[in-house]
């Protein structure tokens, strides 16, 4: 699995791999532009085979350092370029500085102010290497400026961003300040030794267009990675779960594989908990149960077949239901009503059974004065944006203000303070969406860039989610897993899937997704 780095932790790993003597900042920078290059040349192949005509934008970091790099490689390729600097060469920091100066040899810099965007689209790469993952405010205007003249270019220059688009926290995936054009829209942006947060996060995957991670040779320092994690254990980009995980073994009773108990709401509403039976059954859950109030019976009775029912029309019914140990997860909430839902709340709350609180339950969670206090560790709690603000409103104002300086507040860390006030795993849905517990893990299951699944945002989606991590559960994962493996799968089905899924194609898809498993 990958990590996803925020940048006080990459800063870190490259400051120890430099104090290790194994590397200096120089070798690193070589490496990260010559990555650029090859990323640059390997998105478009047609540019490798003659020469042509590059515009290098530089700021006054490091970030800039890289950029002095491209363009050296590039003109070394016969390429005519153009380099533009943002600040003044004095201040740039030492490599930065000697790459600057490198640069000189070869070719002029001109003053940032001098560059007018009509010389960008006339060209065939502009490099964007003003900020990376120093940025710390919203850009100047002079820049917002270009960028806006790059955000839809008449000509055919591909724009590529040098770690990341200029304009985009490298920590929370948001554009610095309250100017939504502030920022450097890129065609393909290219990312050192990982991906950073900002990449996957908030606006990121549609602002870098397509990302490539270049090596610049960090994995062989050994333990610098490590050594940059003192804010926490890093986020990791949950690719997908492991064969032997999810594989049932050839012998073994359906009671060995969990018994989930799923809640209907009443006649009329009873769809969205069905949908997630159907997901839990899929997903390989031994048994599946509906617990359905006795005037929705009918109704669940005439759409079900390998799905059990039973009657529950109270609070206390639940209870002794659930005085059967082998009953080991409950899906609570999908069309349940909010009214009904916090009158259950005490009662699931206190079967201390690994409980998903989808929809209406949270809600319900939200308006109930001590549903807080008797959430345990096997919850989770499947939020989208609304149902979080309900939450946790605090967190969400937090995440809505613009943010003004980098590194801004995170859907990470906002998903990341929930798990620790709720004291269970909450997994906080979108395209980028989070999972984090209350022991630190946190990890983010993105439907975006080659796992883009537009065909998800469809209603009853969220309801076949919380069946899947319930089943999951109910095989004996533990939460957060469980909730890991459910997101991926939810995506892996849309996509397998394609145009036209509505929700019930979700639990039908799986067992093809399953199958590409090799399960
Ligand atoms: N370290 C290494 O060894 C390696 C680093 N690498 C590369 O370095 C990049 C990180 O470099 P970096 O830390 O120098 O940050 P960078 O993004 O260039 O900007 C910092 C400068 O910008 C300024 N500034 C910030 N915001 C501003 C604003 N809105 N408007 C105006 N100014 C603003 C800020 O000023 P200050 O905030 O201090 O006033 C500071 O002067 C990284 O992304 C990667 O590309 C690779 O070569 C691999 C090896
Ligand atoms: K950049």
């Amino acid at each position: 699995m990958a990590e996803l780095l925020t940048s006080a932790q990459m800063r870190a790993a490259e400051q120890a791999a430099m104090a290790s003597g194994a590397v200096t900042g120089l070798d690193l920078m070589e490496r990260a532009g010559q990555g650029v290059v090859n990323a640059a040349l390997g998105a478009w192949p047609e540019l490798a085979h003659s020469s042509y005509k590059a515009v290098v934008l530089c700021g006054p970091g490091n970030n800039g350092g890289d950029g002095f790099v491209i363009a050296r490689l590039l003109k070394q390729r016969g390429w005519d370029v153009e380099v533009f600097l943002y600040g003044t060469p004095e201040k740039l920091p030492p490599d930065a500085r000697t790459n600057y100066e490198r640069w000189q040899a070869l070719g002029d810099v001109a003053g940032f102010v001098d560059l007018c965007v009509g010389q960008i689209e006339s060209c065939d790469l502009v490099i964007d290497a003003l900020f990376g993952t120093g940025l710390t405010r919203p850009i100047p205007a002079v820049m917002a400026a270009v960028a806006q003249g790059l955000a839809h270019p008449n000509g055919a220059a591909r724009r590529v961003a040098v770690d990341l688009p200029t304009g985009l926290c490298s920590d929370s995936g948001r554009i610095l300040g309250d100017d939504p054009s502030a920022v450097f829209p890129s065609d393909l942006t290219v990312s050192f030794h990982s991906l950073k947060q900002g990449h996957v996060l908030g606006q990121g995957a549609e602002i870098c267009g397509q990302v490539a991670v270049a090596d610049i040779g960090l994995n062989a320092v050994g333990e610098t990675l490590r050594a940059g994690m003192q804010d926490g254990p890093a986020v990791t980009l949950y690719d997908e779960p492991h064969r032997s995980a999810l594989a049932k073994q050839g012998f073994g009773h359906k009671y060995n594989h969990g018994h989930a108990l799923i809640l209907t709401g009443p006649s009329g509403k009873t769809g969205a908990a069905r949908l997630a039976a159907r997901a839990a059954l899929r997903v390989g859950t031994g048994l599946v149960t509906l617990g359905t109030p006795h005037e929705a019976v009918t109704e669940v009775a005439a759409q079900i077949t390998a799905l059990m029912l039973i009657e529950i029309d109270t609070p206390d019914l639940l209870t002794r239901v659930l005085s059967d140990p082998r009953l080991n997860a409950l899906c609570f909430g999908p069309g349940f009503g909010v009214a009904r839902a916090g009158a259950f709340l005490p009662a699931v709350l206190a079967s201390r059974r690994a409980t998903v609180l989808d929809a209406d339950a949270l809600t319900a969670l939200a308006q109930s004065d001590s549903g807080f206090a008797n959430l345990h560790e096997n919850c989770v709690l499947t939020p989208h944006a609304g149902e979080f603000k309900r939450l946790f409103p605090d967190l969400a104002a937090r995440l809505a203000e613009p943010p003004l300086t980098g590194p801004a507040y995170s859907k990470v860390d906002a998903t990341r303070s929930a798990a620790q006030r709720a004291g269970c795993t909450v997994l906080f849905k979108g395209p980028d969406t989070v999972i984090a517990s209350p022991d630190g893990q946190c990890s983010v299951s993105a439907a975006v860039y080659e796992r883009a699944a537009p065909w998800l945002a469809t209603a009853g989606a969220g309801d076949v989610l919380a069946g899947l991590i319930a089943g999951l559960m109910a095989r004996g994962f533990p939460p957060h897993q469980a909730a890991e493996i459910a997101a991926w799968l939810h995506v892996e089905a849309a996509r397998s899937f394609g145009p036209g899924l509505i929700a019930e194609d979700l639990p039908e898809t799986l067992p093809k997704v399953l199958r590409g498993l090799s399960l």
